[in-house]
């Protein structure tokens, strides 16, 4: 298998004044990442985070988006799921379900949700097994730069205490090279059981889109885009090291870039 370190990434810093306006670009920015990807391969997978991302994605559900995207072409994965039923309060795919799923026509064969029936463990397999069945139909490419499964776009949000997907500062599965998706039983956000995409594949993306909003991730934001050090004594944050193969764009509100 090729190297896994992450290639040196063109990144964008989008300073916007609202959160709105963080809505506002973030549609306009997918949608045109949509148009550009199916002519060019047919389709466009995309990657969901759960938490305030879907939220920000609202703008893309209205139109004119709502009528222009060619939403048959999608394919959409979850970079991190809580291990709970799919109906669950706390299932991300409920939540993009509401948002986002229900009111655009994505065909229901192209949403790939975990098996809720599975262990924490069982649905990380199970999960990677069923990418790995997609790459084998062609449905899904592999990087010929890291080996790992390249999707078109992902959508990440932060923590405060800088993870993204639920690669969390002081757990193992951050360092994980080898695995596509891996799990944890004792996520320190909760619910604790979950499972997550590895920062391998997360690096393997083409574009990537880091939206985060409000003054409470400020800190972190700093540090992530390099002008802050770690804490000293606390473990360094993970999402310095997300990277994308083509380009990763932050997108930020006045107050999460108000210590830049
Ligand atoms: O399972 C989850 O909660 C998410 O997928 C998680 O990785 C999220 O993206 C960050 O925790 C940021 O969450 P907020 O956007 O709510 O701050």
């Amino acid at each position: 298998m090729a190297s896994t370190a992450p290639p040196k990434t063109l990144t964008k810093v989008l300073k916007l004044d609202t959160e709105e306006d963080v809505a506002v670009a973030l549609a306009k920015y997918t949608a045109d990442l949509s148009e550009k990807y199916i002519k060019a391969k047919g389709s466009f997978s995309v990657v969901l985070s759960g938490g305030t991302l879907i939220d920000t994605l609202r703008k893309l559900v209205e139109s004119p988006y709502k009528e222009t995207v060619d939403w048959s072409k999608w394919l959409i994965f979850w970079v991190d799921e809580r291990v709970v039923p799919l109906d669950h309060e706390d299932s991300n795919y409920l939540l993009a379900s509401r948002g986002l799923l229900s009111k655009v026509p994505i065909p229901p064969t192209n949403i790939y949700a975990i098996n809720d029936k599975k262990s924490p463990e069982g649905a990380a397999i199970d999960y990677e097994n069923r990418l790995k069945e997609l790459v084998s139909k062609n449905i899904l490419p592999i990087s010929n730069i890291s080996g790992f499964p390249k999707f078109d776009l992902m959508l990440l949000g932060m923590g405060p205490d800088g993870h993204v997907a639920s690669l969390f500062p002081t757990r193992q599965q951050r360092y994980e090279k080898e695995k596509w998706v891996t799990f944890i039983t004792d996520s320190p956000k909760p619910p604790p059981p979950r499972i997550t995409f590895t920062f391998p594949v997360i690096n393997s993306a083409s574009e990537i889109a880091m939206v985060v909003t409000g003054a409470e991730l400020a800190g972190t934001t700093k540090i992530a885009l390099g002008t802050a050090g770690n804490v000293p004594g606390e473990a360094p944050v993970p999402c310095t090291e997300v990277s994308a193969e083509g380009e990763l764009t932050w997108f930020l509100d006045k107050d999460a870039a108000s210590k830049l």
